[in-house]
């Protein structure tokens, strides 16, 4: 079994391995950080999907499930296994470290990793809710950022962009160089072209999600009462042009379309209800992807602090709606809003006026950097505090297995 000692090696906000270590205790972290509840059920809990769960809002979604509601059931990822070369990706050691809190909760969690938009992967998900959760799936959440997807149908694989629809966008950005040090630069955006907004609504919209709601109602494994959720953004002004007028929030739109669809579906058929929820800006490996993405959300930091609701809240908030514990609270538009932090007009205004005056030389005042730099660190396992660095440690951690005692 190989062992090594870790630095971060980056290409901006991409790094090349991730920290076992530091991947787990994060985890950790995040369960500790997550509100307990009094209402969790004693016995088996219900039968949830999560679709992304090794990472941002979908492992949220896990933790906040298992310590809120008392899940049991299925969670999928897609994520590379470590080699001789590379370490796994950090959602393989995420999921990994969740297996372990599952397991010491008493909770029956399968892990699958593989193509969600694959009917191979819905396929293995029905067979387990029928074979070892007894027939009947009780909540879905939906969370998967992907950059393509292939239609199982057609087999035409579709490309995500990150555009401005119309014309082109000139927007500030926050990169860092080599040593870390923080820059502002203006990049300029191309609007989207030819199919763009196509594409992009085909991997981020709803298609996907109606096809899981479909496959498991052909296959009868949606219980009574069924509830479901798919994970949204519409954040901040400053950002439109690029997200919720972009390409991007055309795939949101369509999202939130089908997701008024499957309302009405599910009501009729199972009294069950399908939402979106829009969640806050939180640091991803997705969402610092988006150009001005990482500057809007340094400086709302700068301006919240503490403030800035962590995703594990958010989720708590959102499993005790699915569950019934609270009240489903919806928006004129049928969304639970989990982002009414992040959008009230005084912290918008204050990001404004930090956002006008952001410049290389200001930056370090208007943004919280050192919270911003480590939270991208952390996303792979770096910069996590209580853990080693100077340790060497183990990369090829195995996929958890599910227990077959059970
Ligand atoms: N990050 C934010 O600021 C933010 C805010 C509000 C809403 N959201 C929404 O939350 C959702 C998740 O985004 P995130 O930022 O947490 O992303 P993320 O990159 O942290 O996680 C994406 C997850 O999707 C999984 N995945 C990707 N392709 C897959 C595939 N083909 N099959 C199975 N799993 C696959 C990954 O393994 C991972 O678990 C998105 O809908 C996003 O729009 C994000």
């Amino acid at each position: 079994m190989s062992e090594r000692v870790l630095t971060p090696r980056n290409r901006g906000f991409l790094f090349l391995d991730s920290h076992p270590t530091g991947c787990e205790r994060l985890v950790a972290d995040m369960w500790q950080a997550c509100p307990d509840s009094a209402s969790v059920p004693e016995g088996a809990g219900p039968v949830a999907l999560i679709i992304g769960s090794s990472s941002g809002y979908g492992l949220a979604a896990t933790l906040a499930g298992l310590r809120r509601a008392g899940i049991r059931g299925v969670m999928v990822s897609f994520e590379k296994a470590p080699t001789e070369r590379r370490t796994a990706t950090a959602g393989w050691y995420r999921t990994a470290a969740t297996a372990g809190i599952a397991r010491d909760a008493g909770r029956d969690l399968v892990f699958l990793n593989g193509d969600a938009f694959s009917d191979a992967v819905k396929d293995q998900v029905a067979d387990l809710v029928e074979r070892r959760f007894g027939g009947r799936l009780d909540h879905l959440i939906y969370s998967v950022a992907a950059p393509r997807r292939t239609d199982p149908d057609t087999g035409t694989t579709y490309t995500s962009v990150l555009k401005p629809v119309g014309r082109a966008n000139r927007t500030r950005t926050l990169l860092f160089d080599d040593q870390g040090v923080a820059e502002v630069r203006e990049v300029e955006t191309g609007p989207a072209e030819d199919d763009d907004v196509e594409q992009t609504v085909a991997v981020m919209g709803g298609a996907d999600w109606e096809r899981w709601i479909d496959h498991l109602a052909g296959r009868d494994l949606l219980g009574e009462g069924f509830t479901t959720a798919a994970l949204s953004y519409i954040g901040s002004p400053l950002t439109a042009a690029i997200y919720r007028q972009g390409t991007i929030g055309a795939a949101k739109a369509h999202l939130e379309a089908t997701a008024r669809t499957l309302d009405e579906r599910l009501g009729r058929t199972v009294g069950g209800r399908a939402v979106t929820s829009v969640n806050g800006a939180a640091v991803t490996q997705s969402s610092t992807a988006i150009p001005g993405i990482a500057l809007y959300t340094g400086l709302l930091r700068g301006v919240l602090a503490e403030g800035m609701v962590p995703p594990v809240r958010q989720l708590a908030a959102l499993w005790d709606q699915l569950t019934g514990a609270a009240p489903l609270s919806l928006d004129d538009e049928g969304r639970v809003r989990l982002d009414t932090w992040e959008l009230t007009d005084e912290v918008q205004a204050a990001v404004a006026e930090r956002w006008e005056a952001a410049t290389t030389d200001t930056i370090d005042r208007l943004a919280d950097l050192d919270w911003f730099r480590a939270e991208v660190r952390r996303l792979y396992g770096f910069s996590v505090p209580g853990v080693d660095y100077t340790a060497p440690v183990v990369t090829d951690v195995p996929w958890p297995a599910p227990d077959l005692a059970r």
